[in-house]
């Protein structure tokens, strides 16, 4: 693999204007069978979504994937957003109670219409069966399998009946994988995306290092259909968690799901937990979200997402910030 790069080391090339204004662009993007506001998905960890959040953001048409941290809540839940007419899109892992799980789902007949299988390593045969195992019991279901970081993975991801997989593998914020292993797309994970990319015949989501809303656009032009986000969506006034007053400014917490924190023992530690200043209300940040994006795709010269797909780029190792700071 020759050439990486990352998000901070790329710059997209505009293309010539054709709207008059930037509300004219269309940020929308279908997945499976539903057509979603954004591109984008707020991460599966517990201090970055719960019930409430996945509900507003089912209502108000984003796409959403609740977490599975609180494993006996997830039938209610399912139940619960199908009783209200919204779209049930959850999270498995890959232990033996996993499996029961799904199987009741479907004796119950409540079938989710996006399941998520989320695991560090997805490249790996206990994936390969939770993908089988999901299309045999709940063929309905669109599922999303990861994570990955080769074309080899994703392949074979597909090839086992996945309807998207999710790549990345350690470049997240709260995400120590790549010094407690050595191993990951970390520092190069736009370049493992666009790799990933060639060799997908279904939707990428790209998942960590995204944070600047630029990031959005720059993994939408290297192959992905959906950008999962965890540290720019915590700190939020909705944000679960508790809020920390520290010399008069306002903290909420985001730890790692392979943290100890969430694991509540220190074996096989893969996150930390970090404070992150308060931002305000999340819906406020999707607004600025969609607006960022609406004016990337007037910058890529079109009036749909797909613009962004087509624009040229140049390398600009390390330097696009010129020394600021956000
Ligand atoms: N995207 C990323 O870079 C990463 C994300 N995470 C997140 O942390 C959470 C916990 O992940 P995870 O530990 O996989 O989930 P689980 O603790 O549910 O583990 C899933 C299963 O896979 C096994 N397993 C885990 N890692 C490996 C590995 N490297 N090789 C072989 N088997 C493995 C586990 O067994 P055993 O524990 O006995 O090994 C267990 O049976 C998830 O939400 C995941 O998304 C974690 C690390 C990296
Ligand atoms: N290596 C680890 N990765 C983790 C852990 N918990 C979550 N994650 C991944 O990070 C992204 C979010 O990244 P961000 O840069 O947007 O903050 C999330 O979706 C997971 O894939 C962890 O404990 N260790």
């Amino acid at each position: 693999m020759e050439n990486v790069f990352d998000y901070e080391d790329i710059q997209l090339i505009p293309a010539k204007c054709i709207v008059d204004s930037r509300s004219e662009c269309d940020t929308t993007v279908t997945l499976g069978n539903h057509t979603f506001k954004l591109p984008v998905v707020p991460a599966n960890m517990q201090t970055i979504i719960d019930e409430n959040i996945a509900r507003s953001l089912a209502e108000g048409g984003y796409f959403y994937i609740m977490h599975r941290f609180e494993p006996e809540t997830r039938k209610d839940f399912v139940k619960d957003m199908k009783d209200r007419g919204l779209l049930a899109s959850i999270s498995v892992g890959v232990k033996a109670e996993e499996y029961e799980f799904v199987q009741h789902l479907a004796e119950e007949e409540l079938v989710p219409e996006y399941i998520t299988i989320d695991i560090a390593h997805g490249h790996s045969n206990s994936v390969i069966e939770m993908i089988q195992h999901i299309k045999n019991h709940l063929p309905e279901t669109f599922v999303i399998a990861g994570n990955v970081g080769t074309p080899e993975a994703v392949r074979e991801l597909e090839n086992a009946g996945a309807d998207a997989t999710k790549v990345g593998i350690g470049p997240g914020k709260v995400c120590i994988t790549k010094l407690k292993t050595g191993f990951g797309t970390g520092g190069w994970q736009l370049a493992a995306l666009k790799w990933c990319g060639k060799a997908a015949s279904k939707p990428i989501i790209a998942d960590g290092g995204i944070r600047t809303h630029g990031d959005i656009a720059k993994s939408i032009r290297f192959g992905a259909s959906m950008v999962m986000i965890g540290s720019l969506f915590a700190g939020h006034e909705e944000s679960p968690g508790e809020t920390i007053e520290k010399d008069g400014i306002l903290y909420k917490e985001y730890f790692g799901s392979a943290s100890e924190y969430q694991k509540g023992e220190k074996k096989n530690v893969e996150g930390k937990k970090m404070m992150v200043p308060h931002k305000g209300s999340l819906k406020d940040t999707l607004v600025e979200m969609e607006q960022d994006l609406q004016s990337a795709i007037s910058y890529a010269g079109g009036t749909y997402i797909d613009a962004i797909r087509h624009v040229d780029y140049v390398v600009v190792k390390n330097s696009i910030m010129n020394g600021d700071h956000i």
